[in-house]
């Protein structure tokens, strides 16, 4: 895959495919990237830390950042919980020079789509829909109905992902990572 030079970058994919594992593995090593910091409803899971995974925020909070026009986009995922991007942070990183890199849902990803088209929109595929169950069920951080509806949510992403500019099937850590890094123009 050759080099995508725009201005931000959307990384959608289904729960448990390894979004996390993977844009964190190559954010390390991508300085001009900057991964945005989103604000959910729902509550941290063990480990997760306020600010670094998410903004964990009230409903109340929630509905006052929409509200104010600071949400670049957002979106119910799941069905159950609200996720949005803070704009302000966005603007300012890059403003600074950096590549604003968002992981996103597919409706965020829509909204993205129209409000900034020079994005370009990377969809992360498990290499086989029985893999994406194992290791959905093998982190184990979600009841078997949160995992039940996340692999309903997943059927819908899978279906599309033609509209995506790139496919990068998280096969192994090391290979994914390495092609995102060429994706995202970090060849080193
Ligand atoms: N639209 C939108 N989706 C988001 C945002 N932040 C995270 N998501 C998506 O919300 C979904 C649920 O994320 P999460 O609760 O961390 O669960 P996981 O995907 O199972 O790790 C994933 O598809 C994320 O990409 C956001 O700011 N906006
Ligand atoms: N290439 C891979 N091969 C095997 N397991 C993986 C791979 N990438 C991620 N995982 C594992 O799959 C699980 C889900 O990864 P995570 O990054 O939380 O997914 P997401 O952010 O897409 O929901 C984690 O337990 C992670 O360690």
């Amino acid at each position: 895959m050759e080099r995508m030079d725009n201005r931000a970058f959307v990384v959608v994919g289904p729960s448990g495919v390894g979004k996390g594992t993977v844009l964190k593995e190559a954010l390390a090593r991508a300085p001009e990237c900057w991964l945005s910091v989103s604000a959910t409803t729902r509550d941290p899971r063990p480990g997760e830390r306020e600010g670094v995974d998410y903004f964990f925020v009230s409903d109340e909070r929630f509905d006052e950042l929409v509200e104010t026009g600071q949400m670049l986009e957002w979106a119910l995922v799941h069905g159950v919980n609200r996720y949005g991007t803070p704009r302000g942070p966005v603007e300012d990183a890059a403003a600074r020079g950096r590549i604003p890199v968002l992981e996103l849902d597919l409706a965020g990803a829509r909204q993205v789509r129209r409000s900034m088209p020079e994005a370009a929109q990377i969809f992360i595929a498990p290499p086989a829909w029985e893999e994406l169950e194992r290791r959905l069920r093998g982190r184990g951080t979600e009841s078997p109905e949160e995992i039940a509806r996340r692999l309903e949510t997943a059927r819908e992403e899978m279906a599309a992902m033609e509209e995506f500019d790139v496919v990068v099937v998280n096969d192994s850590v090391s290979r994914a990572t390495e092609e995102l890094l060429r994706i995202f123009g970090i060849t080193r």
